[in-house]
């Protein structure tokens, strides 16, 4: 037998042999964007640190939206960044019916009733404080109290239409909590999207720019309910915990850097398994990109391709749009 007898790149040679070889291939289906809500009509205002990702009224929100749904983009995450002027230490503008996410969800639903909404649930966007929670006197956040906080503002989204709520916090106990309250009020088909592994990552950064929150939180840190970055197997009890208490579908956070964390969970658990490519990891793709480093087209792709293989069932990133275009050859 003559060397070498197994030739590895003669499946690469030609596109069609590739093509059939592939094991993962990136869809627009797979992706889900995000997207930063402001009050007022014909509002963009641009977010410094993240550069092409504005915040947007609503108005300018049923375009984005209307984009999705023209891509095949099946959902879209909605983060409030609510006036300064509604943000109290106790939260409550969280679950006014009459509030900035409420109101969003109820004129998306109208218009795209197919495109699936995604509720954030934490009161960092609404605390004077900047935390998730509710704080004591020393600043701990408080678990029980914020759960209760929780269970308000998730019902306040159900009740405008929101598909899925997702819980941000990292409360102990708050999965199960918020499912039964929805169960008991009769929002049997609300789905929770658990975000189970979220690190207390520097990431975040140009996120707290967006929904304003930086400046309250100050030197503050959240690392007294985020997960230690150096941590794997805690990322499984949370996961396991989550799914026990009756998440629809769990959440890695951030995502490049934790593809070790995705693979486990899939691995671990076959449930529906989201990633979230957070806004420092958008900015270091466009502040590369803008500098001529990097070419953005690719490695958004290789990015988005990697958490699929890494085990990924959907995608949140602010490259949605972008990313469906591309893959379209738009
Ligand atoms: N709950 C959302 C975040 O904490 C941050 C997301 C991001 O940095 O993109
Ligand atoms: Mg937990």
């Amino acid at each position: 037998m003559s060397f070498p007898a197994v030739r590895m790149r003669r499946m690469r040679r030609d596109a069609f042999s590739r093509a059939l070889m592939r094991e993962h291939t990136l869809l627009a289906s797979d992706l889900i964007m995000v997207a930063f809500v402001i009050e007022g009509a014909g509002q963009r205002q641009p977010v410094p640190s993240m550069p092409g990702v504005d915040r947007v009224s609503i108005d300018e929100l049923l375009k984005l939206a209307g984009e999705c749904v023209r891509l095949g983009i099946p959902a879209l995450a909605l983060f409030p960044s609510p006036d300064a002027s509604v943000k109290t230490e106790d939260a409550r503008e969280a679950w006014n019916p009459q509030g900035l996410m409420q109101r969003a969800t109820r004129e998306l639903k109208a218009k795209y009733p197919e495109l699936g909404l995604i509720g954030d649930v934490a009161l960092d966007p609404y605390t004077t404080h900047g935390q998730d929670g509710l704080i004591d006197e020393h600043g701990y956040v408080v678990n029980e109290p914020t759960v209760e906080a929780l269970i308000k503002m998730s019902l306040a989204q159900a009740e405008a239409g929101m598909d899925f709520v997702a819980p941000s916090d990292m409360m102990d106990g708050r999965i199960g909590a918020i499912r039964d309250a929805l169960e008991e009020a009769g929002y049997i088909h609300t789905r929770i999207l658990a975000y189970s592994a979220k690190y207390a990552s520097a990431f975040y950064g140009p996120f707290r720019d967006a929904v304003g929150s930086a400046a309250n939180l100050g030197k503050g840190n959240k690392h007294t309910y985020q997960m230690d970055i150096g941590n794997s197997d805690e990322a499984l009890r949370e996961i396991e915990l989550d799914i026990s208490e009756g998440a629809d579908a769990v959440m890695v956070k951030p995502g490049l850097p934790y593809l070790d964390i995705v693979r486990r969970v899939k691995d671990s658990f076959g449930v529906p398994t989201f990633v979230y490519q957070v806004s420092g990891e958008y900015a270091m793709i466009k502040a590369a990109a803008q500098n001529g480093w990097l070419d953005e087209r690719g490695v958004v792709l290789e990015s988005l391709t990697a958490m699929k293989r890494a085990g990924a069932d959907a995608i949140l990133t602010y490259f949605a749009i972008d990313a469906a275009r591309w893959l379209r050859g738009e």
